[in-house]
């Protein structure tokens, strides 16, 4: 388990996170997401004691805290952070930095073998680093994660610069690692990515964070609850909200317009597919919010 109680870092005066309170529990998966310069690595760097609070504590475990080198060294037994592609020494190969990962984590020799294998990285992990391409270094740092095996993992910009079928080899090692009970923490931009693999998703906003499913009744529920119109005419708003008095329509900056159908029957939503194509508003989907959504409603604002 890991908890953040009451984190607050400020930065030149500025509140970068503020009165942050949250617990994670072992086998979840945690979306960050936010524009760049907005607190993610702040925030995992503050896990990892790297940055200092101003105010607030991290527990892990129920009660071990930064009080001590001593502490620090048992925590990051515990929780580790992807190595960064700076970080690979570009004279030693592949294998040999996962063998490093593995012996500063004491932990099981077959995971190298069978990282390897799960990530396709056969072909190139004898050679040495400095001949790989970004996304061979970025497979590799992944895997030195995979290889420390640490109950908690903190994933910054994991998919970076990945083609879509490693992104897709990832996530599926993502998912079984929290089948296993990790607490798996990850800050993407790639949002859709995202919301598949992850159980509880924040935004960050003013420091602090939201829990998506907290603003959003609609968002990452298995029924319909929204039909989402692409580029709905002012005047077939204005028709639409006359029909359909006291629903709710949000006009995103993206040039989609969310219509609430949370409470609407079959009957009601067949009456709205009528309406749309009487008004020639033919591109449209029945869904659920989604993150792209709640990114373009917290961050690129509304019409
Ligand atoms: N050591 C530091 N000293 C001063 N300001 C800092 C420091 N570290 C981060 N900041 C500032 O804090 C803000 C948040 O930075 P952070 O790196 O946490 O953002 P991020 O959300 O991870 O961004 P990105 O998506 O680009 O990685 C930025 O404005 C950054 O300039």
């Amino acid at each position: 388990m890991l908890e953040l109680k009451n984190i607050n870092v400020q930065f030149s005066g500025r509140n970068i996170l503020k009165d942050i309170n949250e617990t994670f529990y072992p086998g979840e998966i945690i979306g960050l997401v936010a524009p760049n310069g907005t607190g993610k690595s702040t925030l995992m760097n503050v896990i990892m004691n790297y940055v200092k609070p101003s105010k607030g504590t991290v527990v892990v475990n129920e009660n071990l805290q930064y009080t001590s080198k001593k502490n620090e060294v048992k925590i990051h037994q515990i929780v580790s952070m992807m190595p960064d592609q700076s970080d690979l020494y570009n004279h030693l190969s592949g294998i040999e930095h996962l063998r490093i990962y593995c012996s500063m984590w004491h932990s099981d020799p077959s995971l190298i073998e069978s990282t390897i294998n799960a990530l396709n990285m056969e072909s190139y992990v004898k050679k040495k680093t400095g001949t790989y391409s970004l996304g061979m270094r970025q497979r590799l740092c992944f895997a030195m994660q995979i290889v420390s095996n640490t109950p908690i993992m903190l994933m910054d910009e994991v998919m970076n610069g990945l083609d879509p079928n490693n992104v897709d080899i990832i996530s599926k090692i993502l998912l079984k690692k929290k089948e296993e009970g990790k607490i798996i923490i990850v800050a993407s931009h790639l949002l859709e990515n995202l919301e598949s693999i992850s159980d509880r998703i924040f935004l960050f906003k003013h420091g602090q964070l939201i829990n998506v499913s907290d603003v959003s009744s609609g968002f990452g529920k298995n029924e319909i609850t929204t039909v989402r119109v692409r580029e709905m005419a002012d005047e077939v708003n204005n028709k639409f909200l006359n029909e359909f008095p006291e629903t709710n329509i949000q006009s995103l900056a993206n040039g989609i317009s969310l219509i609430d159908v949370t409470d609407f029957n079959v009957e009601q939503l067949a009456e709205i597919v009528v309406f749309l194509k009487e008004n020639n508003q033919t591109d449209f989907s029945f869904g659920n919010v989604t993150l792209n959504d709640m990114y373009s409603m917290y961050y690129l604002g509304g019409k």
